[in-house]
């Protein structure tokens, strides 16, 4: 197996997206972690950028033992000079210096000729090699560089003593395929190739940054700098994370291994995420919250006969525990079966069945089906929600009319067989219908959600009314359907409160011994 370094720019690169400023005190503490992830070098920053970017390099390199700390610098006397000041406490003192090598860098940012060029490289080298052992030297814009020409620049700078030649992908231009072509070419023309390390930094402006990654190291690059979360310029760097766990997964075609400590990258992403204030997408690749979610049920039943059907990765590999299956509205009894009993419910057949129709009914209205809610269904099977006593709505009726206030009648039966009438009034006829049966219920209840659908279509359409509730501290869903409208609304206000009842004597002591 092959070793392959990796050098970590969340702090550097990272840090140059958009929106992200972390202070020292943060930024220590992604360092920390990212040694505790077993990263080669740790580019804590740009020292000469800023006083604060000078304070974050210089505590990091007094902190971090276990893994290399580098500075960035230009190919300037005082870039170097502040990267030296901020990495002599450094157990390794690494600096990485860098000069863009394309045409159009050259020419219009850099202002110079390519032999000017390749003296101020040579020169920052040799500058930089007076302090520091390890001296990394990039040509910026090296895929859009002269591939004759960067031969050239990298023989020279190799001579001032560099330890480390990247060759970046600064723009995110390349394919794999021409990028993979661009490392075995320098590692085959470049004098004095087989005393470095060949380095691959790749960003994503065209989704290919992990790829071209992956195609420098079967072509022989030494390193790869990367960023937790694929955080960095633009649309980002190369994913550590994603490199890493391709690396380890395809370990029979690449033939490499990194050193990371696979258990760590979770909690780094998680880190990471918390303190730039990124969100880690949820289909991102091994961090993403569903990486590792199956929800359809065809996918469910294979996993649940053996895993490997759908998962080529185990989220336990990357330090997540174990997730569950995701019950939704594509999920198939199989998933459901094996939540149910892992709830600790053991139904018939026929009400496993029942429950599973009722789920797939919720399903399609809410987004996601919580454990509580799959308790209650299950409960609702396992002990019938008719045996409990609870309210009757005995009648409901609206005065309402342009010019009067409203006003809803009601009469219920109450739990204990009592029969109770009351008026009530309200802004409109559904306010008077909640505030009569509030009344009637004795306590106060928050509604947080109504909603009335028609069942089907035409002028005696059935209503179907959901009104979700806030009742003792405890929030229960109730629906129900009617060809009138306020019925439909009166009942279903009565079946959540049944609902809170049915919760009390019975969901929740179920939810209790789990
Ligand atoms: C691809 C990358 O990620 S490169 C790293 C990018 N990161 C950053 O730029 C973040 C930190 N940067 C900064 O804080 C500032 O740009 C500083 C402190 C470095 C420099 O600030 P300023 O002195 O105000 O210069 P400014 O940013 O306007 O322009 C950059 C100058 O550096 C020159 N330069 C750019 N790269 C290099 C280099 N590798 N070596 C030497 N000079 C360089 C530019 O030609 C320009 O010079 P000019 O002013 O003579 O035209
Ligand atoms: C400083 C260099 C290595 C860089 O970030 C890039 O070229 O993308
Ligand atoms: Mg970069």
């Amino acid at each position: 197996m092959r070793k392959i370094d990796i050098f970590d720019t969340t702090l550097r690169d990272g840090e140059q997206s958009p929106g992200i400023n972390l202070n020292t005190a943060e930024k220590i503490e992604i360092a920390k972690q990212l040694e505790r992830l077993g990263v080669t070098i740790i580019e804590a920053g740009f020292p000469a950028s800023s006083p604060g970017d000078f304070d974050a390099v210089n505590k990091i390199a007094g902190t971090v033992k276990n893994s290399i700390v580098t500075g960035l610098a230009r190919c300037v006397k005082n870039d170097i000079d502040r990267a030296w000041e901020a990495l002599k406490v450094a157990e390794q003192p690494h600096v990485h210096v860098f000069l863009a090598t394309s045409p159009i860098h050259m020419e219009y940012k850099l202002k110079k000729t390519p032999d000017q060029v390749v003296e101020q490289a040579v020169e920052a080298v040799k500058y930089a090699k007076k302090f520091f052992p390890l001296v990394e030297w990039s040509a910026e814009d090296g895929f859009r560089s002269d591939r004759e020409f960067l031969v050239r620049i990298i023989e020279k700078v190799i001579e001032a003593g560099a330890t480390t030649i990247n060759v970046p992908d600064t723009v995110g231009y390349a394919t794999p395929q021409e990028y993979g072509d661009l490392f075995r070419y320098l590692k085959e023309n470049v004098r004095g190739a087989e005393k470095v390390k060949f380095s691959a930094h790749c960003h994503d402006d065209l989704g290919m940054a992990v790829a071209n990654s992956l195609a420098a190291i079967e072509n022989g690059a030494d390193q790869i700098e990367c960023t937790i979360n694929g955080i960095g310029e633009r649309a980002g760097n190369a994913s550590l994370e994603e490199i890493a766990v391709a690396l380890h997964i395809r370990k029979d075609f690449y033939q490499a291994e990194t050193g990371i400590n696979l258990k760590e990258i979770k909690r780094t992403s998680q880190l990471v995420s918390r303190l730039t204030g990124f969100l880690v997408p949820p289909n991102k690749a091994v961090v993403g919250k569903n990486a590792f979610a199956h929800e359809s049920g065809i996918h469910q039943d294979g996993v649940l006969k053996n895993k490997q059907t759908y998962e080529i990765i185990s989220p336990e590999l990357v330090g997540e525990g174990e997730v569950p299956l995701v019950l939704g509205k594509h999920s198939g009894r199989a998933a459901f079966r094996d939540r149910a009993q892992k709830l600790g419910f053991e139904l018939s057949d026929e009400k496993l069945n029942k429950a599973f129709e009722e789920f797939k009914k919720l399903a399609d209205r809410k987004k996601e089906i919580t454990e509580e809610d799959l308790i209650t269904l299950l409960t609702e099977q396992s002990v019938s929600i008719e045996n409990i006593p609870k309210f009757e709505l005995n009648s409901v009726q609206v005065s309402y009319g342009t010019d009067n206030i409203p006003t809803a009648t009601a009469s219920v039966t109450t739990p204990e067989g009592e029969t109770k009438a009351l008026a009530a009034t309200g802004a409109g006829s559904v306010e008077a219908i909640f505030n009569t049966l509030e009344q009637l219920v004795d306590s106060k209840v928050n509604v947080l959600d109504f909603q009335v659908t028609s069942v089907s279509k035409g002028r005696d359409a059935l209503a179907d009314a959901v009104v979700k509730i806030r009742y003792n501290d405890v929030t229960t869903t109730g629906r129900d359907s009617s060809q009138d409208v306020l019925e439909a609304t009166a009942k279903a206000f009565v079946d959540a409160i049944n609902r809170y009842l049915f919760h009390e004597k019975f969901v929740k002591k179920h939810i209790a011994q789990i």
